[in-house]
């Protein structure tokens, strides 16, 4: 494993809500980094954080989180961090991040923000880590020394990138992908979607997401240019998307059919040896987070399914399953991720465990 040489600072932004709580989980047990600060909004800063936090998980408070005093996100507050992951509210994360930038501060964010600038990396840890090779051009671009900002993915978008890597390595480019998934509950943050528009139904509309997945994977799988300044987008491949809420608590399901450039298209059997033997750059690296296996697939008629599999890699590995040919594309199969952890908090953690290899924070 690569260890840092010392225990590292982190400060959590939006510590209260969805994903701010699955930051604390996972961080309370996780050996390189500490919980030293956590930010939420100014109707909870001052209280404790289990006071002001309605704790959604279904692991106790770590009990020396229990205690802390939230604080208001202000980067003079958390000078001292060594790495910040931010789990804030789209509708504040832009102007909050980028003050935490301008201070020289280190942003691993969840949030929507960013996702599209240009001097931006937007990172799936199991997926594109040489993204990080903008961070030089960014810090220049905004005079810092030792800061800079990465973002994570879209959830959904997220679980297709790790499958639709191996298969753009391995068989060429890939022209056109049509995606619909069954989004879990906890993809809406808290209190969420309400009871009686969820319960016996499912809701065909998730705002933005659709031009979300559409755009996101097109800059996931596409390239930094030479210079490392700038990103190319896959220029030839579209992406379709329809995405739906069902009455799931945690885990989004993916049903994706893709067509290939390249004639013939590889079979089921191809595809699946394809994903089998998928190494990530993650793992290849030995960072603490990374999965035994990125994907993991199932040979069962009927999986993966959100509560039997979501939690798979301890949630960090994408689970695919029914890889079979489809009669109107090439080939069609059913994916799962963990949309709080490798699609949301769980990202930014092993994002941040492979800057600290890279050495583009300071230990
Ligand atoms: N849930 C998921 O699966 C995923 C979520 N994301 C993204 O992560 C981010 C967080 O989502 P989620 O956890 O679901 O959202 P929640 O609504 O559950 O939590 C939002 C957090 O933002 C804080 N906040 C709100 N307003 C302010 C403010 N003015 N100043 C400071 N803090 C504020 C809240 O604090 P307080 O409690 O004090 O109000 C809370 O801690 C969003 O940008 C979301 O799009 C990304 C991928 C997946
Ligand atoms: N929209 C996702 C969660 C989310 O917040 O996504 P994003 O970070 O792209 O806004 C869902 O509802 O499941």
């Amino acid at each position: 494993m690569n260890s840092p040489k010392r225990v590292l600072k982190a400060g959590i932004l939006g510590a209260t809500g969805t994903v701010g709580q699955r930051f604390i989980l996972l961080l309370s047990a996780h050996p390189h980094f500490t919980i030293h600060s956590v930010g939420a909004s100014s109707r909870s800063a001052g209280k404790s954080y289990c006071q002001a936090t309605k704790w959604r998980m279904t692991s106790p408070i770590a009990a020396d989180v229990k205690d802390m005093i939230i604080k208001e996100c202000k980067p003079e507050l958390f000078e001292d961090c060594d790495v910040i992951f931010s789990g804030l509210d789209s509708d504040v994360a832009g102007d909050i991040e980028m003050a935490f930038l301008k201070s020289d501060l280190v942003v691993f964010s969840n949030a929507k923000n960013y996702r599209r600038d240009s001097i931006v990396p937007l990172i799936v840890p199991t997926v594109n880590p040489s993204h990080f090779n903008i961070i030089s051009h960014q810090r220049s671009s905004h005079s810092l020394n030792k800061g800079f900002l990465v973002t994570n993915a879209n959830c959904s978008t997220t679980g297709l990138v790790v499958a639709l890597k191996p298969l753009q390595d391995s068989f060429g480019p890939i022209e056109s992908v049509i995606v619909h998934t069954m989004q879990a509950v906890s993809g809406a943050g808290y209190p969420g979607v309400a009871s009686l528009d969820i319960f016996d139904n499912i809701v065909p509309y998730i705002s933005g997401e659709e031009e979300k997945m559409e755009y996101e994977t097109l800059k996931i799988l596409g390239d930094l240019n030479q210079e490392a300044t700038g990103f190319q987008l896959l220029p030839s491949t579209s992406v379709s998307a329809s995405c739906n809420r069902v009455p799931v608590i945690d885990g989004h399901t993916e049903c994706v059919s893709i067509k290939f450039k390249n004639r013939p298209p590889p079979s089921p059997e191809q595809i699946i040896q394809a994903f089998d033997s998928y190494i990530s750059e993650a793992q290849q690296m030995g960072c603490y987070s990374a999965p035994e296996k990125a994907i993991i697939v199932q040979s069962e008629q009927d999986r993966p399914q959100p509560r039997f599999d979501r939690d798979n890699g301890n949630g960090y590995s994408v689970t695919v399953g029914r890889v079979r040919k489809c009669n109107v594309l090439d080939i069609k199969f059913i994916l799962l991720v963990h949309n709080t952890v490798l699609g949301a908090a769980g990202s930014g953690i092993l994002n941040a465990e492979i800057a600290v290899v890279k050495g583009l924070i300071k230990v």
